[in-house]
């Protein structure tokens, strides 16, 4: 284990058992629908890449770049639209792919967005979910765990930029960014 980690909360084989489930769910609601899925770069690529490929649909595959975090371990709440999608959502059904919904910053900002684009529907996926982080109200639709509030790193979620190859989902020490 990477010894910046101070615990693993979730293995690569937890990772992939709950990424068959959801995909099992994905598939059942979206068969129909070819849907237009959304990857929130950088963090979800991880997630999005591993679950489209068990995910027995039609679906286009895009990216949006948002950031809003800036280097440090808590959300500046000021979403910055880095990169945009390449595809017009209007009158699609939009599947946002997200790896960690924690303030609900990120992903109103997206849901707004996309609405205002005149997409037909815009529902979310995230691997985690941070209840206790939330400071403003946004759901996501199909969530792979709730996690604690704490500062979490690994599949796709990033310090400074490191650690998002890690296979597993971990805790960060304190001690890592204190320091910073
Ligand atoms: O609910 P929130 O508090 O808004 O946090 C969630 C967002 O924060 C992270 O992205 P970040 O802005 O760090 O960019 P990154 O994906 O490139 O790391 C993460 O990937 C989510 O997109
Ligand atoms: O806990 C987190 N870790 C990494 N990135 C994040 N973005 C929001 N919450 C987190």
């Amino acid at each position: 284990m990477n010894n910046d980690i101070e615990r693993v909360l979730y293995s690569k084989d937890d990772i992939n058992r709950r990424m068959d489930e959801l995909a099992n769910q994905l598939t059942a609601e979206y068969k129909d629908q070819r849907p237009l899925i959304v990857s929130v770069m950088t963090g979800a690529v991880l997630f999005t890449v591993d679950m489209i490929k068990r995910m027995d649909i039609m679906a286009k595959l895009d990216f949006i770049d948002v950031s809003s975090y800036y280097g440090g371990t808590s959300s500046t709440g000021k979403v910055k639209l880095v990169q945009d999608l390449k595809s017009d959502v209007r009158g699609r059904s939009i599947l946002i792919m997200e790896d960690i919904v924690d303030t609900g910053h990120t992903l109103k900002y997206l849901i707004d967005l996309l609405k205002e684009r005149g997409a037909k529907s815009v529902k979310v996926c995230t691997l985690l979910d941070k209840p206790e982080g939330r400071q403003v109200e946004v759901k996501a639709d199909y969530v792979g765990f709730n996690v604690p509030n704490e500062f979490l790193v690994g599949y796709g979620l990033d310090y400074q930029g490191y650690y998002r190859n890690l296979p597993y989902v971990g805790i960060l020490k304190p001690a890592v960014y204190e320091k910073d």
